[in-house]
């Protein structure tokens, strides 16, 4: 669809210079602190850990600025992917980091856009730019009719190729609370993943997330690391036959967080590269936040749908946040 063009700035601003508006949403309980470009803020890694911190600012896992692609460098390749991407997900780790993509990010800011009346659904898909390339975004039902999004998350691939799949794993993650180090399978979604299944739900609960698990070999810049059990088939209302796992993450940048949705895409995908040929291509991803769906689409590439939540637009105090 054609969005408006994104040069009208909008008072996100208050009357003081010093206060900036934001919003509060959440994709499954990963959550975000969302701005809207337009007013000219710029984000800065300060910036971003402040906002994100949990006692003394917003709190969220990450904070994401909606932005025109023409304001930023990296919109210039999104732009030349696709003309109709003039919005790009600015996206930052709690940590001040940057990352490629956001899965849950994606849904969240198409849910923003559409409450800034910058998207409407009725009117076709969000073309929007991630550092990961452009991203399609349309309103989908989920299982049982939810208001959901689906976004296809483009190409994927498996690092290590069918040999690694064929030997567990291309990489070993010793997890604290579990006895020994892990096969683990590397899955690039636009971002990096290291999937390890574990026994059942008992080891499942008795990792401890609160320290980073550690990949050997060491991803050169860094993994999020997705713990996964496969939970079996199962066949919806409609039919469709699907995979259904259960999966923890520990997310680079961030730490255990509640859900990641290019976290259940490669762990859907993994589970599904081990189960073989005969695997559902659709699969239900059970986070402590709720439920994901992934499939994996004939073309070779990967949508993610699963909820989004705004719950505030709150004005903060700059000074207050850095005091
Ligand atoms: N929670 C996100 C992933 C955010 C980025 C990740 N921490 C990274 O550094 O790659 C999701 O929903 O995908």
């Amino acid at each position: 669809m054609t969005t408006p063009a994104p040069t009208a700035p909008s008072p996100a601003t208050t009357s003081s210079a010093r206060v900036l508006r934001v919003t509060k949403g959440h994709g499954t309980q990963n959550d975000f602190v969302l701005l809207d470009g337009r007013t000219g803020t710029a984000l800065d890694a300060d910036l971003v850990r402040a906002l994100a911190d949990r006692r003394a600012g917003v709190g969220g896992d990450g904070v994401i600025r909606l932005v025109a692609s023409a304001d930023l460098p990296e919109g210039a390749a999104v732009l030349a992917e696709d003309p109709a991407a003039t919005w790009f997900m600015d996206y930052r780790n709690a940590d001040g980091s940057i990352a490629e993509m956001c899965g849950n990010g994606v849904r969240v800011v198409a849910d923003y856009a559409r409450a800034l009346g910058l998207w409407d659904p009725a009117a076709g898909e969000l073309v929007l730019g991630t550092r990961a390339g452009v991203r399609r975004v349309r309103a989908a039902a989920g299982p049982v009719g939810e208001d959901w999004y689906a976004v296809d998350m483009g190409a994927w691939h498996l690092p290590g190729g069918p040999e690694a799949v064929a030997a567990g794993g291309d990489a070993q993650v010793e997890v604290a609370g579990l006895p020994v180090p892990r096969p683990a399978l590397s899955v690039d979604v636009g971002n990096p993943h290291t999937v390890l299944a574990v026994a059942g739900a008992g080891e499942l609960d008795a990792a401890d997330l609160t320290r980073a698990p550690e990949v050997t070999p060491v991803p050169p810049h860094g993994t999020n690391v997705e713990l996964v059990v496969p939970l079996g088939e199962e066949r919806l209302a409609d039919g469709t036959v699907v995979g259904r796992v259960r999966m923890r993450v520990h997310e680079r940048g961030v730490g255990e967080t509640r859900s990641c949705g290019t976290g259940a895409c490669a762990a859907a995908l993994a589970v599904r590269a081990w189960a073989g040929p005969q695997a559902p291509d659709v699969w239900l991803v059970d986070v402590p936040g709720g439920t994901v769906r992934v499939a994996a689409l004939p073309d070779g590439h990967v949508e993610l749908a699963g909820p989004a939540v705004l719950l505030a637009d709150l004005d903060v105090d700059l000074d207050a946040l850095t005091r």
